[in-house]
């Protein structure tokens, strides 16, 4: 590489190194990620007649490990040699926290994590809050702003909250934080879930695997789980 190249980007890796934290990217006075700035898209932003988050009242305690909803998951699933092995933490409200190690599989520049990666972690962690209002729901929409790179070795801490509910549509916002839960934002997202029956999967998943999944008791009765109401 040119040498003045070489230097130039030592400078800019020093500059991103020691940038601030800003007010933007400390936390709010709620402790939970929605302190950021607002995103833009319209999907995003609650209609009037939206309400609080209700935490089910047999919602797993704050501090307990929520475990796979699917042990095939990619995003949390133990028998998933390739996933992302993310483990959510129940914390209080409506509110998961979870840690995710960059690996060096998950490079997309060198010994920088790849951006679908770090949605995929914030879109898992998002999922799971599922857990806490006991309602099965998918990802409708992910909306994702990256704010600093995330070298290869970083645990990036994660934390996510649902903000909002009308009907099936359950609207949520998490961070990630580079080190520590007080690190420097990383990465922020926005998301829109809408609940679905179990029925979502039956209908649509390839049937190898469903029936694998029906004929596993402990499956059946994690899915089954999230249908109880209060
Ligand atoms: C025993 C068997 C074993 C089973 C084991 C199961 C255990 C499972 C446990 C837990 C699983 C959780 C897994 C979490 C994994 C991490 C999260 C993911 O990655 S999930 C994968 C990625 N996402 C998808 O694959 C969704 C694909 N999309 C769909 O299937 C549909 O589009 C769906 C279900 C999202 C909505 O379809 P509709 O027909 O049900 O409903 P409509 O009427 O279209 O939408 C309802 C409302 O939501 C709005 N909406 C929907 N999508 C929207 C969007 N993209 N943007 C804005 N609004 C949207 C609509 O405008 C509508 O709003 P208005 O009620 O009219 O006000």
């Amino acid at each position: 590489m040119d040498p003045s190249l070489a230097r130039r980007d030592r400078r800019t890796a020093a500059r991103v190194r020691s940038a601030p934290v800003t007010n933007e990217n400390t936390r709010g006075a709620s402790g939970g990620p929605s302190s950021g700035p607002p995103t833009g898209s319209p999907a995003l932003t609650p209609p009037a007649d939206a309400t609080a988050p209700v935490r089910h009242p047999e919602a797993p305690a704050p501090g307990e490990l929520l475990g796979a909803h699917y042990g095939q998951c990619f995003g949390c699933g133990g028998e998933q040699q390739h996933g992302l092995h993310l483990e959510a933490r129940a914390q209080d409200g409506v509110r998961v926290t979870a840690e995710f190690t960059v690996k060096a599989a998950h490079q997309g520049a060198p010994g920088l994590a790849h951006g679908g990666v770090l949605a995929t972690a914030l879109d898992e962690t998002l999922g799971s809050l599922s857990w806490l209002l006991r309602v099965i729901a998918v990802t409708g929409k992910l909306e994702t702003d990256f704010v600093r790179p995330v070298p290869v070795g970083t645990v990036l801490h994660l934390d996510a909250e649902v903000t909002a509910v009308a009907g099936r549509k359950i609207y949520s916002s998490a961070v990630g934080r580079i080190g520590s839960p007080e690190g420097p934002v990383a990465v922020r997202a926005s998301a829109l879930f809408i609940e679905v029956k179990v029925d979502h999967f039956i209908d649509n998943g390839r049937p190898e695997e469903i029936r694998a999944a029906m004929a596993d008791p402990d499956q059946v009765r994690r899915a089954r789980a999230f249908e109880v109401n209060p």
